[in-house]
């Protein structure tokens, strides 16, 4: 089954738009794992398993992984997930943008390294060097559109013929790079105008939206912006927010994780309906 599907059929399957971010800051793992060889991951697979029934993907964050060289315990966790949540979308975020033999390279990592379903990448090279990861035609290809950081207007709201980048960016992967149906966008949940404009221009296309939970985007009004006629088309992303849920009473980090990626997906379901 391609990403595209395996989505959909995650959207309907756990009645989820949730996707539960995996970026395991070391300094803020429970001690027993923070000081484990493979506490990584056994701090990942906890989440996973608490969550999975919930969301309706995974994606980890390659930067908390490479910067410890923990990259084995990323592939332990990417196997993990392969083998124990089929139907969960893997997206492997690692933003990656480079002349085309390299992407080559990066896409072999993402997709027959780590095995993911989709990788996030940055459009600012240009088709070449995003074509090598179509290759892989059963595979998302996420590419930045309107990022969640304040930041992201520097560049994504210049003016480039009568319109800001980002929405040329939206026109150009739905009208020419989308030659598999196998691209996607990343919208932040910080900027629900923008994401109702980029809904508009790309009709169905799949939308990575992160922002809510620690990055404060509002819920209700990232559903409405973002939401297809179908009332979904998103994966609503939230990491630190789940992961280091504070937990209650009698209550373990996985438990406490559990619980917010409930009240998440649930505060989510709530504005779904068109
Ligand atoms: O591509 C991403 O996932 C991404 C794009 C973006 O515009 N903003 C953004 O926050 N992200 C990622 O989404 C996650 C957000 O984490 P939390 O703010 O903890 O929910 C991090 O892994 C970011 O790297």
């Amino acid at each position: 089954m391609n990403f595209i599907d395996k989505l959909g059929a995650a959207w309907t399957r756990n009645d989820s738009l949730l996707c539960v971010g995996l970026d395991p800051d070391l300094a803020r793992l429970p001690a027993h794992l923070r000081d484990a060889p493979d506490g990584i991951a056994r701090f990942c697979k906890a989440i996973i398993d608490a969550t999975a029934d919930l969301a309706c993907a995974f994606k980890p964050q390659i930067a908390y992984f490479a910067a410890l060289g923990a990259e084995q315990q990323l592939e332990e966790i990417c196997a993990y997930l392969r083998e124990r949540y089929p139907e969960i979308a893997l997206i492997l975020d690692a933003k990656r943008g480079d002349i085309g033999a390299t992407a080559h390279q990066y896409a072999r990592e993402a997709f027959d390294r780590y095995g993911a379903d989709a990788v996030t990448v940055n459009p600012y090279m240009g088709f070449d060097s995003v074509e090598p990861y179509m290759q892989w035609k059963d595979r998302g290809v996420i590419v930045l559109c309107r990022t969640s950081n304040a930041g992201g207007s520097d560049l994504q709201f210049l003016d480039v013929g009568g319109q800001p980048l980002y929405q040329h960016v939206a026109r150009l992967v739905a009208e020419k790079w989308n030659v598999n149906g196998q691209c996607a966008l990343v919208v932040g949940a910080t900027f629900p105008e923008e994401l109702a404009q980029v809904r508009r221009i790309v009709g169905e296309m799949p939308l990575l939206v992160p922002g809510i939970g620690a990055q404060g985007g509002d819920i209700e009004a990232t559903v409405r912006a973002g939401r297809t006629a179908g009332g979904a088309g998103m994966m609503i992303n939230s990491s630190r927010a789940i992961l280091f849920a504070t937990p209650e009473e009698g209550e373990d980090f996985a438990a406490a994780a559990r619980r917010v990626a409930m009240e998440t997906r649930d505060a989510i379901n709530r504005y779904r309906a068109v």
